[in-house]
């Protein structure tokens, strides 16, 4: 299969989603809404959720849809005024939205995982977007356990990360066998991107995310420093990580589990697009263990624990240190 129809739809929604993230940050300051497991949401990641489901269904309407939100909370009396903006938002993309029909468009994420699925992350890097930093729109197709079809959009993400104060706004696709490329979000031609080689030492950085909670970084340095990595990581909000790899801008990205929650589980959203990206780039990503990422057993990672990216090279070195210094170190 080529999966040409649904690499388009995914870019048609990721491209939406992103406008509509970059439009609420032109005009409010968005507030940070606390979820249950105490996690911020926001206007916006609600309406990416709305109009990338409205897509996706519209396109393939029998395919279930697994996104990080649900509408519950904006279903609530005294959330009508939040879901009114919302709406607002939604409309920027699709003029006749309802907050009825909004409401049911972020539901229709509430699919139970199938043979075949999409999964979504509205926002990835809520606190990224919140503090003006790095986010993504993250968007895959799983058949089988296997993503088939990965789209990142980083709207602040620099078009060249050497250059970060000239032009931002970055898309990252790959379909399985087809390989990964990246254009600007603003238009323009893709490009081939691949992992850095292990000739490129000045390519040897790693990166890590900016929420010390969300990895372990103590560890992280230790083992990037044991696999010869001497450069200071670079600290970035979402998958932008696994777009770094996947051009070759750093060699590894490490999230080890925060000794804070130390049995915390991944959510298949906030890796599934980045894994196809960087393992279509020539990489390689498995749990910290050395498995690869199970995509068939719910919305988290169950079978996993911790995230291993890297550009192949160097992967077998780092699964080495960490098999050394796991059992001493994780939860201390
Ligand atoms: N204890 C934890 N360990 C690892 N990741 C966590 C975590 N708590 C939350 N996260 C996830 O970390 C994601 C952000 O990743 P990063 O730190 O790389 O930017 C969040 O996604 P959202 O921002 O979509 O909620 C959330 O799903
Ligand atoms: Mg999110």
């Amino acid at each position: 299969m080529s999966y040409e129809s649904e690499k388009q739809v995914a870019i048609q929604a990721a491209l939406a989603a992103a406008r509509l993230c970059q439009r609420v940050h032109q005009e409010i300051v968005p507030q940070a809404i606390e979820k249950n497991d105490r996690s911020p949401v926001t206007v916006a990641d609600f309406g990416s959720q709305a109009v990338i489901c409205h897509t996706i269904a519209a396109a393939f309407p029998n395919d279930p849809i697994v996104g990080e939100e649900d509408a519950a909370v904006l279903r609530q009396p005294d959330m009508a005024t939040c879901l009114q903006q919302v709406t607002h938002y939604v409309q920027s993309e699709i003029p006749d939205a309802t907050p009825e029909a909004v409401v049911s468009w972020i539901d229709r994420g509430n699919g139970g995982i199938g043979s075949r699925y999409w999964t979504l992350d509205p926002i990835d890097g809520t606190k990224g977007f919140l503090r003006q930093d790095q986010y993504a729109v993250a968007i895959a197709l799983i058949e089988n356990s296997d993503v088939k079809v990965g789209v990142l959009a980083c709207p602040a993400l620099p078009i060249d990360l050497s250059q970060p104060t000239q032009d931002h706004g970055v898309l990252f696709v790959a379909v399985r066998g087809q390989g990964a490329a990246m254009m600007p979000l603003q238009g323009g031609e893709p490009k081939p991107i691949h992992v850095s080689t292990a000739e490129q030492a000045d390519r040897l950085r790693f990166v890590e995310s900016v929420e010390s909670g969300h990895g372990n970084h103590d560890l992280q340095d230790a083992v990037a420093k044991a696999v010869g990595i001497q450069a200071s990581s670079i600290r970035m909000d979402s998958q932008a990580k696994y777009g770094a790899v996947a051009q070759g801008e750093a060699a590894l990205y490490l999230r080890l589990p925060s000794p804070k929650s130390p049995n915390y589980r991944e959510k298949i959203w906030d890796h599934a697009a980045g894994v196809l990206i960087v393992e279509e780039a020539g990489g390689k990503v498995t749990d910290m263990h050395g498995a690869p990422l199970k995509f068939s057993l719910g919305s988290t990672l169950e079978a996993n624990q911790g995230v291993v990216v890297s550009n192949g090279s160097i992967h077998e070195g780092v699964l080495q240190v960490l098999r050394e210094q796991l059992t001493t170190s994780i939860g201390r």
